[in-house]
């Protein structure tokens, strides 16, 4: 384990599980339809991964790199479009995919962004969910792991742009991050 983890919260073989299960799930309701993979950079870049290889369908993927968190562990509440998709997501059945939703800023502002833009539909699929942490309400169409509300790191989640190599999803010693 790393040696700034205070805990394991999610392991690397139940992380695997979920999104076999996930994929699962989207492989059935999404066939016959113009699925592509909304990946948001860069927390779901591990995620989106994974997911794509579990998903047995005809799909395409697009990328979008927002930020609000920067250096802290608390969102800015302003979210910023620093890379765009690359193509029309018209008459598309969008699927975002997220690795983690918190206060719901970013996804709430995401979705406006990208209903004016005339998908055919527009899911949203997150592996982790932290209710107790909304700010505002977002439709989540399919979850991971519902968790308290904990700063957590590791497969693809940052603090300060840090640990998202970690193969497993844990929680930082207060130390770490508190100075
Ligand atoms: O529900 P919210 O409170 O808006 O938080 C969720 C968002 O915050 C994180 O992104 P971040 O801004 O840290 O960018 P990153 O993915 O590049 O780390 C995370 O990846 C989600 O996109
Ligand atoms: O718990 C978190 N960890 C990393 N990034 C995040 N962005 C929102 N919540 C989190
Ligand atoms: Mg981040």
């Amino acid at each position: 384990m790393h040696e700034d983890i205070e805990k394991i919260l999610i392991t690397e073989d139940e992380i695997k599980a979920k999104v076999s299960e996930l994929g699962q799930k989207i492989t059935r309701d999404y066939k016959g339809k113009n699925l592509m993979l909304l990946c948001i950079l860069k927390g779901a870049m591990m995620f989106l991964a994974d997911l794509s290889r579990a998903i047995e369908l005809p799909l395409s993927m697009d990328f979008m790199a927002v930020s609000s968190y920067g250096l802290s562990t608390t969102s800015s509440g302003v979210v910023r479009i620093i890379k765009d998709l690359d193509y029309s997501i018209e008459g598309k059945d969008i699927l975002i995919v997220e690795d983690v939703i918190d206060s719901g800023l970013t996804l709430s502002y995401l979705r406006k962004v990208l209903l004016d833009r005339k998908p055919a539909s527009l899911g949203i699929c997150s592996l982790l969910d932290k209710p107790k942490k909304r700010r505002v309400e977002v439709p989540v169409d399919y979850t991971g792991f519902v968790i308290d509300d904990l700063f957590v790191v590791g497969y693809g989640l940052d603090f300060a742009e840090k640990y998202r190599n970690l193969p497993y999803i844990g929680i930082l010693k207060p130390e770490v991050y508190k100075f």
